[in-house]
């Protein structure tokens, strides 16, 4: 059964199209990875499963229902991008995600003691137990990143939005930040979406891959058509038609990593 449901969903900003005829079913618990040239609008698609926005046509369902306008986490959908506290420490911020998923908000006492304790084994594992109370603007944009990752997982939402997660980090951090992504979605069973520009990583994270492109073109007027998914990649038999989609997106080729981490 479909879990998030999208139909013919459009979206554009005055004149300007950016999306169009998106037509999606997820099931709970895939991990769905996008892909496509960069300002096709994957980030906004995102914004529209987040309830961020609104698209100007078309329907989103989750679970059935409308997604929530109301703030961010108790709905259960968590976007890294928009996470962390920065007036909490890192810990703080790890512990601040564990408490979103319960109904009574903050904890005291014992619980407060062992859901630092729990932080702590968070950030042991994503490299970051050494800053633990450095506030997030005191740290590298590769941290930054690892930050947000840990604390969204933290809070086990039902429905996980990833933006470009492991873009700043090098290619070992990047590696172990698979593993716990890994290991807490098969812990949580929670569904996954995330936007990279790593086809790599989209299908060896991912169950499908899905590619956002414009099918038509007016070269008198760029702007009037939107992007939609012009390809849905089963990623889960291993089956990788890498070649095919880089002889037609030769943009989606692997980067260089980048240097900081
Ligand atoms: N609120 C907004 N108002 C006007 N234009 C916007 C708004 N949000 C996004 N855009 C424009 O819509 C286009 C799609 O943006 P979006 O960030 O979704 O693309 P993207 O595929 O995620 O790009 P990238 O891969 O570079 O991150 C961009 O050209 C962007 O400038």
């Amino acid at each position: 059964m479909s879990f998030v449901t999208v139909r013919d969903v459009w979206q554009s900003y005055g004149a300007r199209s950016i999306l169009e005829r998106v037509t999606l079913d997820v099931s709970e618990g895939d991990f769905v990875s996008i892909v496509g040239a960069s300002g096709c609008g994957k980030s906004t698609f995102l914004r529209l499963l987040l309830a961020d926005e609104r698209p100007v046509r078309g329907e989103i369902r989750v679970d059935g229902a409308e997604p929530a306008t109301e703030p961010g986490r108790s709905r259960g959908v968590v976007f890294q991008r928009y996470s962390v506290f920065p007036h909490m420490t890192v810990r703080e911020n790890i512990v601040a995600a564990e408490t979103f998923s319960r109904p009574l908000g903050r904890v005291w006492g014992r619980a407060r003691r062992e859901a630092r304790e729990r932080a702590d084994a968070t950030l042991e594992r994503v490299g970051l137990a050494h800053v633990a109370d450095a506030y997030p603007a005191t740290l590298s944009g590769g941290m930054q990143q690892r930050l947000a990752i840990a604390q969204a997982l933290t809070a086990r939402p039902r429905i996980l939005l990833l933006d470009e997660p492991f873009g700043a980090l090098d290619p070992g951090t990047r590696l172990s930040m698979h593993a716990f992504l890994q290991d807490l979605r098969a812990e949580t069973g929670m569904t996954v979406f995330m936007v990279t520009h790593d086809l790599e990583e989209g299908f060896k994270l991912g169950d499908r891959v899905l590619v956002f492109d414009k099918p038509r073109w007016d070269t008198q007027a760029p702007e009037r058509f939107g992007a939609t998914i012009t390809y849905d990649f089963d990623a889960r038999d291993g089956g990788v038609p890498f070649q095919r989609i880089l002889d037609r997106y030769p943009s989606l080729a692997p980067r260089p990593p980048a240097a900081t981490g």
